[in-house]
């Protein structure tokens, strides 16, 4: 009896996986062979590439289709290919697409009601809010912090070529972006390059971390947040929450304690936080002490201070590590970078100044082209918030579906780059005819939603670039063929190298 029972169960529950399994197919979307229990979900599962990669593989997989219907272990996901459609979602249907799915609860995880993860009415208060911080004016007050955190890696790098054959880029190009994003951000004076042990490097190590838990965290967080919320998962692990909101309560109860200011985000927060917005004409940075109601709270001030950190430092960081390692493989274009940085040197009389910045517009070709072959953020995500009728068709697409772009995926897609695995920053420049960089390029996202760090993420990343680029030459070691690709770290969200970057650098 009992076995009957448990045989009528296993059928039961095998009829419902295969019913489930069919959910796109009934929808009239092509799908591909999802199998219990990872759905099209087996390479990351099993470990056998990490986010970017299998992504990149269903969409090697299905680039003839405009969107195919995957499903993320159990969850079914639109994922779509097709450029046009992606910029529809992004933009022209935001209304549609506005929020990206992920689970808030400011109560019981503070950290969690960051601008990247807030949806609907809230993200755009918020993103109103902070748009401000980001100006050309705030900016090029920061640069300052900038150069003078570049100039601390300039003389590591000095000092490591000194007594190694080799320097491991990435390690040193993510100090660097701590540094910059802890002085920035937090108002911190880190200097996280000299120092080993430095609690900001430690924190944002276990933000990404790949141990069992973080990786759990991490993809619950972003591709089945009902479970995350059922677990009681926080954003974080409980240490890194409780420095966080530590430290900026007691950067603000001593700024306000006495009257400090400082050109960074933190001011400008505070203005938030006692005035509930930012002047952008304010050069004086200027802190209402004297409001009393306060439009932001510590938590929220932390959380969005967090994403700052969080999203800034790994990405940028990503950036230039890759930048340097395809001009390594690619002297004849680092010789073009080299003569363009010492001609606009010489022209602003050897000053780094934020004009100096912009007229290196090959520099600039180059970190684009980076971007599009290592996209650091290599997809995008969106989740269906108002029934959606795919555009010339009779798909709908219910709200509470998740969608993803497979950035790295299409940015290497030969039907929109000529020889995409060739580095080559002229598809950027501004008097090339093709025009690529046009078609089907996302690193930033787009739409309402777009990075809102993009030019703080560029700047920062330029900046080191120029100062190391100004006083070294970069090449490959002799474990690396000029062809090879850098593998990559299985497990991980973002794009990493598995063994970090190293080159070979010398004394221009
Ligand atoms: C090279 C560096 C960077 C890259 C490649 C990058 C990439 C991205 C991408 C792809 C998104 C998602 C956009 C979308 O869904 O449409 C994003 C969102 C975001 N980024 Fe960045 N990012 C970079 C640097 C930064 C920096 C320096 C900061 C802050 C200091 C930052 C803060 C954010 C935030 C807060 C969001 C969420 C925006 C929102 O939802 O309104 N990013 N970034």
């Amino acid at each position: 009896m009992l076995f009957l029972a448990f045989a009528i169960f296993v059928l039961f529950a095998i009829i419902q996986i295969v019913y489930h399994f069919r959910y796109w197919m009934r929808r009239g979307v092509p799908q591909l062979r999802p199998s219990f229990p990872f759905g099209d979900f087996g390479e990351f599962f099993r470990q056998k590439h990490g986010i970017p990669m299998t992504y990149a593989n269903i969409y090697a997989r299905t680039r003839h289709l405009p969107y195919v219907g995957i499903y993320l272990s159990m969850r079914p996901v639109l994922f779509v290919n097709d450029p046009q459609m992606v910029k529809d979602i992004l933009s022209r249907d935001f209304e549609h697409f506005h929020d990206r799915g992920l689970h808030v609860n400011e109560e019981t995880d503070p950290l969690s009601g960051n601008l990247f993860s807030l949806g609907g009415v809230k993200w755009k208060n918020m993103r109103a809010k902070l748009t401000p911080t980001f100006t050309s004016g705030c900016l090029k007050g920061m640069l300052a912090i900038l150069i003078d955190k570049a100039t601390v890696l300039q003389k590591q790098f000095a000092k490591e070529i000194a007594t190694h054959n080799t320097i491991e880029v990435k390690d040193l190009f993510a100090r660097y972006t701590t540094d910059v994003i802890a002085s920035v951000a937090y108002g911190i004076d880190n200097d996280s390059i000299n120092n080993d042990h430095d609690l900001f490097r430690q924190m944002g190590i276990k933000v990404f971390q790949q141990d069992f838990k973080t990786s759990l965290r991490l993809a619950l967080t972003f591709f089945i947040p009902k479970i995350k919320a059922l677990l009681g998962f926080s954003l974080v692990a409980k240490d890194v929450e409780d420095f966080m909101i530590n430290l900026v309560s007691k950067t603000i109860e001593h700024r306000e304690r006495n009257g400090i200011q400082r050109k960074d985000m933190m001011q400008l927060m505070l203005q938030l936080r006692n005035s509930g917005s930012v002047s952008i004409n304010d050069q004086q940075w200027n802190l209402d002490s004297s409001a009393t109601v306060k439009n932001l709270t510590i938590n929220q001030v932390a959380a969005q201070v967090f994403v700052f950190f969080v999203a800034g430092y790994e990405t940028s960081s990503t950036l230039m590590s890759f930048c340097v390692w395809e001009l390594a493989r690619n002297p004849e274009i680092q010789v073009k970078v080299h003569q363009e940085i010492d001609s606009v040197l010489s022209n602003y009389g050897g000053a780094l100044t934020y004009e100096a910045l912009a007229d290196m517009e090959y520099l600039e070709c180059c970190m684009e082209e980076t971007l599009r072959k290592h996209p650091p953020v290599s997809f995008l995500n969106r989740e269906c918030t108002k029934t959606y009728r795919i555009p010339e068709t009779d798909v709908i697409i219910d709200k509470g579906t998740a969608v993803v772009v497979s950035l790295l995926g299409m940015h290497r897609d030969p039907q929109h780059f000529t020889q995409p695995t060739e580095f080559k920053p002229e598809r950027f420049s501004s008097d090339e005819q093709s025009n690529e960089s046009n078609k089907a390029y996302f690193p930033f996202g787009g739409g309402p939603r777009l990075c809102i760090g993009m030019r703080l993420g560029m700047l920062q990343a330029k900046v080191a670039l120029v100062t190391l680029l100004a006083k070294f030459e970069f090449s490959l070691g002799k474990e690396h063929v000029k062809d090879m690709e850098l593998p990559l770290k299985a497990n991980t969200l973002l794009l990493v190298p598995q063994d970090g970057i190293q080159l070979v650098v010398k004394k221009r």
